[in-house]
């Protein structure tokens, strides 16, 4: 029962919710049964058939529709008189500004991308609103507390390169080549050549009348008066084509992402290509049906050409048509393997198509198969416990109770007493770009790389930045926006394709440049120091940022585990939590000492030797107590652990 103090803080808040997926959808329902009047919720997407499963503010029919508007409407259906606003927007339009942030009591993330969670976690800097974040990956979760000038920021650990896709992105809203990787590999390919009777995602579209899996399930078998070529024409003109017609007919899905663009066979290929297609005879001399390859059929023999989307095309029907012709014994058994080429040609190709139509850029068959992807389900239970931490940590931030403020991560087996894991929030990174003033370091051959390479690599990517503006002393050398004029427009467009060198204030080793993104009200110093040669394979931007490293209290940390290296008191590894694009948060809790469960989320020395983010050398605390089903729930505001005993 909250106290009344607790109900008081609960009643005055106003509170702004980003995210209405899975996580938000428990969230929302949570904070009004909490007794929360005045929630504002932004989510840019519309219902799919595959929410539905744990999603539960929504229904079959509510599937096209605004995930903010829906969620609202099904909880004040039990929660009448409260006050619920929803944008249907990304949280990263230019309406979402410092001001507005700056009328909130606190935020709280329920969002499944790092890009998105970057701009959040600036914008509460720069409004000095308090950020609850979560994430969660299956059974995995946590619950992060940031506080400006209390606590680190969201970023103040740099984030390790991304593993896992939520499902949408991979079947509906592909952005990024690895998305379309895992859409031919895990989806398609394991559709056509896999176990039948696997679960398949490519089952559950939104929108689509084939939808149904009993439907599915017949379209991808060969029809029997169909031959090799005509069955993969099909499939090519199916989910290359019509697929993409169907999701397009849902306009509000495309209301703020580009739309993609239908392929069919028959406008890719002409006649001439027909007939070159379907030709088995180039590997009817190879007996071991495992070196079968479309690439040999068609005469493509570099790895590292990017082909056509005619060539794609090619390789796609003829690798189909050599797997059902020359491995037919296989079909229904094939797992990928990356060693096996036909498969590689394959989901290379399809990939290929796929991104194609999503405008992204193509890429080789030896890119493609460097490019690995793993989809993680989402488990409804973890969203509920992951929610019903963020409003006992927004509780505390509306009451500012600092001392009691904790992270907490959500473990995937109640090993060695602990469920839930809480840790004391760290301090501010003082070399964090984002939260403190460090100027970064930049190494890049400054006669090689153009500003366009510093944007794109650098800016966007690597700094997360929106609407960047580059200045170099009082020289602005590139801006973003909607109200500049033609003359400026045609001057940034010119430098842009400048090497830095060449600029009309020239960049060179020694230069200092400021890069501002004005939405997110971040600044940030780039030292540039000029080195001639890039490794191409470490370092295939063929530029190097640092200064934005680990906090020196985590530094320490690391060199005290790297001598307990080989020690026995290991009792569990580190958790990892991946929550969609790019946030892998590692916890392990490391000290030479034992302690008790207990003693763990009171004692400060351990939550200052508990790390998250990506410290990889440091080794897990034991905890010398020998009951492993004992499951640890915490109360809801103090910092004691109570234990209830699983029956
Ligand atoms: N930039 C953004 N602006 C607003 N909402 C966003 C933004 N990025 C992500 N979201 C929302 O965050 C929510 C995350 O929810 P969740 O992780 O459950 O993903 P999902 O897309 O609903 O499910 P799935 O796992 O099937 O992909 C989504 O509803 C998504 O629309
Ligand atoms: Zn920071």
């Amino acid at each position: 029962m909250a106290s009344e103090e607790q109900l008081l803080a609960i009643k005055k808040a106003k509170v702004l919710m980003v995210g209405a997926g899975g996580i938000g959808c428990e969230l929302l329902k949570t904070l009004a049964l909490s007794g929360f009047q005045d929630i504002h919720i932004i989510d840019m997407d519309t219902i799919e058939v595959s929410n539905l499963n744990r999603q539960f503010l929504f229904r079959q029919s509510h599937v096209g529709q605004s995930k903010a508007k829906v969620a609202r409407e099904a909880v004040l259906r039990f929660r009448p008189h409260i006050s619920i606003t929803p944008y249907h927007a990304n949280v990263k339009d230019p309406e979402f500004n410092v001001d507005f942030f700056k009328q909130f009591n606190v935020v709280l993330n329920g969002l499944d991308n790092l890009d998105a969670r970057r701009h959040v976690n600036r914008l509460c800097l720069a409004a000095n609103v308090p950020l609850v974040e979560s994430g969660t990956t299956g059974f995995l979760g946590q619950v992060t507390v940031h506080i400006k000038g209390k606590t680190e920021c969201y970023e103040c650990q740099p984030k390790p390169a991304p593993k896992t896709y939520p499902v949408c992105t991979i079947t509906s809203t592909p952005s990024k080549f690895v998305h379309c990787i895992v859409w031919a590999k895990d989806l398609l390919f394991a559709k056509l050549f896999g176990d039948k009777n696997q679960a398949n995602d490519l089952n559950v579209r939104s929108g689509d009348a084939t939808g149904s899996s009993e439907h599915a399930e017949d379209f991808f078998e060969r029809r029997e008066d169909e031959d090799f070529e005509q069955y993969g024409r099909r499939i090519y003109d199916h989910v290359f084509g019509y697929n993409i017609e169907v999701a397009l007919s849902n306009e509000e899905t495309w209301k703020n992402r580009n739309k993609p663009k239908p392929i069919y066979s028959r406008d890719v290929l002409t006649g001439e290509f027909v007939q070159q297609n379907g030709n088995l005879d180039k590997n009817s001399h190879i007996d071991d049906p495992s070196t079968v390859s479309a690439m040999a059929s068609l005469g493509l023999k570099n790895p590292q050409d990017i082909w056509s989307l005619v060539e794609n095309t090619r390789i796609f029907l003829e690798s189909l048509k050599l797997f059902l012709g020359k491995r037919e014994k296989e079909i229904g058994n094939l797992i990928f393997d990356k060693d096996d080429q036909l498969a590689v040609e394959f989901v290379t190709a399809a990939a290929n198509i796929r991104a194609a139509s999503f405008g992204i850029p193509m890429q080789s068959l030896f890119e493609a198969k460097g490019i690995a992807g793993n989809i993680v389900h989402a488990v409804a239970t973890t969203n509920a416990i992951i929610a019903g931490l963020i409003v006992i940590e927004a509780i505390k931030v509306l009451q500012s109770d600092t001392n009691n403020y904790r992270m907490t991560f959500c473990l995937e087996h109640p090993s060695k007493k602990m469920l839930l894991m809480p840790v004391e929030p760290f301090e501010p990174n003082k070399s964090c770009y984002v939260c403190s003033e460090t100027p970064l370091l930049l190494e890049v051959n400054t006669h090689r790389s153009k500003l366009r390479d510093f944007v794109e690599k650098i800016v966007k990517a690597k700094l997360g930045m929106n609407l960047p503006l580059i200045m170099h002393g009082s020289t602005l050398l590139y801006e973003v926006g909607d109200d500049l004029d033609e003359d400026m427009v045609a001057n940034y467009s010119s430098n842009l394709e400048k090497v830095l060198a060449e600029l009309p204030s020239p960049v060179t080793g020694g230069t200092v440049l400021t890069v501002e993104d004005l939405q997110q009200e971040l600044t940030c110093n780039i030292n540039i120091k000029h080195r001639e040669e890039f490794d191409e394979e470490k370092e295939p931007d063929g530029m190097l940022l640092s200064g934005w490293v680990q906090s020196p209290q985590m530094k320490k940390v690391n060199h005290k585990q790297v001598d307990n290296e080989d020690s026995t008191s290991i009792v569990s590894q580190p958790v990892h939590v991946e929550t969609e694009d790019v946030n892998e948060t590692e916890i392990v809790v490391s000290t030479g000492t034992k302690r008790k469960s207990s003693e763990i989320s009171s004692t400060s020395s351990i939550a200052s030797a508990a790390s998250v983010g990506t410290r990889s050398n440091q080794k897990p605390e034991e905890i010398n107590d020998d009951d492993d089903d004992d499951l640890v729930i915490l109360d809801g505001h103090s910092d004691t652990l109570k234990k209830k005993r699983l029956q």
